[in-house]
């Protein structure tokens, strides 16, 4: 696919940003594109029960096993900021994590491999639900990768800010952090804002609450380890003069090992605890880590990944150290052996999430090219390692 197809591609993916499991245009417009490509190696498959999911399976010449590439495809609430005149259609949503980029990569692979059959059988997966939801979990635990759809090795990407636009990055061990979703209701009893006696208010309670939670990591996290604790969402109260008799929260927490992440989880209900009990109110802690798992990459296939991406010289390859992101491939590759790694974008004035967020399109035609070159070698490798 030339560069200006990919170009194309991407600005329509990034006009219809849809929320996690809600991705229907998305779908539509992926699957369009899909059926418009040779179709001779290609079986197209949707999942009746994650919907907005899509696997393309290409038959390989002479399969030997079978490789699995991952795309993720949903957005996030944020009001799109970028001024560009492809800019979101979808009021309040916008693709401020890059995965219209993640897509259309994925897409041009898939087109390259729709004309030159592969050796070994490759399984594209256009994953709904990356950012919240674990779509990724959903489709492994209601079986997308049994029989024929079994997946030996495989790989995803996410795209990378503060790295030059095409740029390949991962490394050995764990490249994100395994994450959990934190709910907190804090409920005790309103009442008039001049008798605060008759009433028990949560404003004091969440900010009593929120300053324990932030010594967890000054305090309880040891100085050479990492760890983050963030609330994004905090809703209280109605009206100056009447005292908020609840509060909700909404938060992540994150860790690079699972023992981390259960400590902090551990930490966050006993604090919730102890504000239920010194503000005699209730507080209802709801921790849900799903498909979060810390991004584990397997040590030979990356060591593999980073050997052939330093020695291609189409690719510009860059080492990294790993990062606070959560990805629900996380779940994947504690599943099947495989290789997560970053796409620079070279947007570094901003980050993934931001409103303002714009990958630069040049990253698209090299990391096509990185990837076809690599999936390629891995399955000239493939067959030698079962000589
Ligand atoms: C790459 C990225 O930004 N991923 C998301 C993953 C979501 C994690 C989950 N919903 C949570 O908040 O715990 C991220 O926020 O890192």
């Amino acid at each position: 696919m030339k560069e200006a197809e990919l170009i194309a591609i991407r600005r329509q993916l990034h006009q219809i940003p849809e929320l996690a499991l809600q991705e229907k245009e998305t779908h539509a417009f992926l699957l369009k594109t899909i059926q418009s490509f040779p179709q001779t190696f290609l079986t197209i498959r949707t999942l009746p029960k994650l919907p907005t999911a899509i696997l393309v399976k290409v038959t390989g010449s002479d399969p030997q096993r079978t490789i699995g590439y991952r795309a993720d495809m949903d957005a996030l609430p944020v009001t799109e900021a970028t001024g560009l005149p492809f800019a979101s259609h979808h009021q309040g949503i916008a693709h401020a994590c890059g995965h219209d980029m993640h897509m259309t990569v994925a897409l041009g692979v898939l087109s390259y491999f729709a004309v030159h059959q592969p050796k070994d059988h490759l399984i594209f997966f256009f994953q709904p639900a990356e950012e919240s939801k674990n779509g990724g979990k959903l489709a492994y635990d209601m079986g997308a990768f049994t029989g024929e759809w079994q997946i030996d090795e495989f790989y995803g990407l996410h795209d990378r800010p503060d790295l030059p636009a095409g740029t390949i990055n991962t490394r050995l061990g764990t490249l994100f952090a395994g994450t959990t979703e934190i709910n907190v209701d804090l409920i005790g009893k309103s009442g008039h804002a001049a008798l605060p006696q008759n009433a028990n208010d949560m404003i004091v309670a969440t900010a009593s609450f929120i300053s324990q939670i932030q010594t967890v990591v000054a305090r309880n996290v040891g100085p050479t380890d990492s760890a983050v604790i963030t609330f994004g969402l905090m809703r209280a109260g109605t009206i100056r003069n009447v005292i908020a008799g609840s509060a909700h929260l909404e938060g992540t927490l994150r860790g690079f090992t699972q023992k981390q992440i259960n400590f902090l989880q551990q930490r966050i209900r006993d604090i919730g605890q102890g504000i239920a009990a010194s503000f005699n109110c209730e507080v209802k802690v709801d921790l849900n880590q799903g498909g979060y798992y810390p991004v584990e990459n397997n040590p030979q296939l990356t060591k593999d990944f980073i050997d052939f991406m330093q020695a291609d010289p189409a690719v510009t390859f860059v080492p990294t150290d790993p990062v606070m992101t959560g990805e629900d491939f996380g779940y994947l590759l504690n599943k099947i052996p495989g290789t997560m790694f970053w796409l620079g974008v070279n947007d570094p004035d901003s980050q993934l999430h931001a409103a303002d967020f714009s990958p630069d399109e040049a990253a698209l035609a090299p990391g096509v090219t990185a990837i076809i070159h690599f999936l390629t070698h891995r399955m000239a490798e493939a067959a030698e390692d079962l000589d």
